[in-house]
């Protein structure tokens, strides 16, 4: 999968995706991130990318013609169709299901604004789709499309290795994850519970899948109802509820 980067800070971008899972899926050429920075294709003598707001009001915004230019120079760079995803606090919440739809297109690009955002009119000509990573305002785009990077990058087939497997993870089937434990078996902070201990995998799993139900219905009970239960499902939930009230 190709990944472009649309941003006034190629390098904090490039760093973001040169550590960890993503960057070993880049070595291993599983993921390319590249890329562009709009004051490269700015054609005045101040290289401007920005200009007061129309109407008045504080703060810049981010012009159209070096980003029309930088977006044209980002598409023509590869074969692929790019999929446009501009990253703002105005955006469709992304969500677990959204990267998976994500991380199996071809090519997407990640437009980050500065200032208050973009010219409105390249947003309705060029944007494929608007993502906001949650309900607050950063000073810019890239820390959202770093976290769109690694989501996206860790799904992709080779990213993680089977001690890492993504199926495990909360939300990858709509619950929070279980409880981990690592080793000493005894510590001053407690012990692990037994059932991990007895090489009873049927048992394990169950302990766990009761556990992630248990923590969904505490700490997201939204995500419950939005999943809904199968009938062993609700019976596990049942009995994690008598313990947790008794
Ligand atoms: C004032 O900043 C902007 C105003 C408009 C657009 C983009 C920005 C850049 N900032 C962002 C970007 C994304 C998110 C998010 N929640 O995903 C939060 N902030």
């Amino acid at each position: 999968m190709r990944i472009d980067v649309v941003s006034l800070f190629p390098d904090f971008m490039r760093q973001c995706a040169a550590v960890g899972v993503v960057g070993r899926a880049q070595q291993r050429e599983l993921l390319q991130v590249e890329t562009w920075n709009p004051r490269d294709y700015a054609t005045d003598r101040h290289r401007s990318v920005d200009s007061s707001s129309y109407g008045g009001g504080p703060g810049m915004v981010m012009m159209i013609e070096p980003l029309r230019t930088t977006l044209a120079a980002m598409r023509a760079a590869a074969a692929e169709p790019v999929h446009l995803v501009y990253l703002s606090p105005q955006g469709t919440r992304l969500t677990q299901g959204r990267v998976e739809a994500l991380a199996r297109l071809p090519r997407i690009a990640l437009l980050c604004g500065r200032y208050e955002g973009v010219d409105e009119r390249l947003l309705a000509h060029e944007v494929d789709e608007e993502l906001s990573i949650g309900d607050y305002v950063l000073s810019g785009g890239e820390l959202a499309a770093a976290v769109v990077i690694d989501a996206v990058g860790r799904l992709q087939d080779g990213a993680l290795n089977d001690a890492q497997s993504a199926e495990q993870d909360s939300f990858s089937d709509g619950l929070l994850d279980c409880p981990h434990y690592a080793k000493p078996v005894h510590d001053a902070l407690g012990s692990v519970p037994e059932v991990l201990l007895s090489g009873d995998h049927a048992a394990i799993a169950r302990w766990r899948l009761k556990q992630s139900l248990g923590r969904t219905w505490l700490r997201r009970p939204d995500l419950l109802s939005q999943r809904g239960l199968d009938a062993p499902s609700r019976a596990l939930l049942d009995e994690f509820r008598r313990e947790h009230a008794s």
